[in-house]
């Protein structure tokens, strides 16, 4: 009998496929064989228009997650912060590979740190995160709505529509611009999105042999980090509109957890932490969920609705 092909969805742009690519190369490694076979996302049919008007969660996510359950593809690869938490009935994250850099990046031509950039300068970003961490540190930066891919942001910035711009350090590493990061920013100045800089690969769960191919590529320490800053996000209901950030660590099969959301303006910063077990994941998630609610999170979460 001819061994099956397994068929793997993605989006179309540049990330996406090397993305894609990445994930093909793993399970060809390993002796299966793999064809992509590319989906256009509303998110990337959409480029002019807000995220939020064209319904926000699961925009890039979904007709890839409808490509597998109808069976026109066996696995997916999607970048997991893009993923949203709600789990899809019939699909399974059957693989979460080893995390590239997990940090945002400061990108810009004259600008070495958040610190160093001028009073009043311009800072390009799409993302309520990234602007609400930005204004909580530095209130007089002018922050420029911006979307697109990562080549139509670099061109932005290079045309000087704006002085820096943040964007994930992953994504600029995968596409082999390293060299346009200014800064890595730390965590205490920015918390990353839950899940940033991590894979998520699905197959439906009835597919016994897509799950088997793909379990020598999940990482164990990368799958409880982002299922506790997953499990978080679930708990606070955040979706991906509201300004949470979160990041885990793993050392030792301990799993620490720092977690904050903010308000729009960045004059409001609720934060929480825990530690515990690689194991207790999910409930380490919860705990600092439970803690931010305490705090009063669900009120920042409201203000964006
Ligand atoms: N929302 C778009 C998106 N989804 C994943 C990445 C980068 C790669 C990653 O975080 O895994 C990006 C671009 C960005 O935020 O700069």
């Amino acid at each position: 009998m001819a061994k099956r092909v397994l068929r793997l969805g993605t989006r179309g742009s540049k990330l996406a496929r090397w993305q894609a690519d990445w994930t093909a190369a793993r399970l060809t490694e390993i002796g299966h064989l793999v064809e992509i076979v590319e989906i256009t996302t509303t998110g990337d049919a959409n480029q002019s228009t807000d995220l939020g008007a064209i319904g926000g969660v699961g925009l890039f996510t979904k007709e890839i997650q409808r490509a597998l359950l109808d069976d026109t593809v066996d696995l997916a690869v999607h970048s997991l912060k893009d993923l949203p938490t709600t789990p899809v009935p019939g699909l399974t994250l059957a693989a979460v590979p080893e995390r590239e850099v997990v940090a945002d990046a400061l990108v810009s031509n004259t600008a070495r740190s958040i610190d160093e950039l001028p009073a009043g300068a311009r800072v390009g970003t799409g993302s309520l995160r990234r602007r609400s961490q930005l204004l909580k540190l530095r209130p007089d930066l002018q922050l420029c709505d911006v979307r697109g891919n990562v080549d139509t942001r670099l061109r932005k910035l290079d045309a000087g529509d704006f002085d820096a711009m943040v964007l994930a350090a992953a994504g600029l590493t995968r596409l082999g611009l390293d060299e346009r990061i200014a800064q890595q920013i730390p965590f205490d100045q920015m918390l990353p999105a839950p899940g940033q800089g991590a894979l998520g690969i699905e197959c439906r769960a009835d597919d016994g042999e897509a799950f088997s191919a793909l379990a020598p590529l999940n990482v164990a320490e990368a799958r409880a980090a982002v299922t506790a800053e997953r499990t978080m996000l679930a708990h606070v209901e955040g979706g991906c509109l509201a300004a949470i950030g979160a990041h885990a660590t793993v050392d030792d099969d301990q799993l620490h957890l720092v977690a904050r959301i903010l308000s729009a303006d960045g004059t409001e910063c609720l934060a929480a932490k825990s530690t515990g077990a690689m194991d207790d994941a999910e409930m380490i998630g919860r705990q600092v969920g439970t803690e931010l609610l305490a705090q009063g999170a669900k009120r920042l979460v409201e203000e964006r609705r």
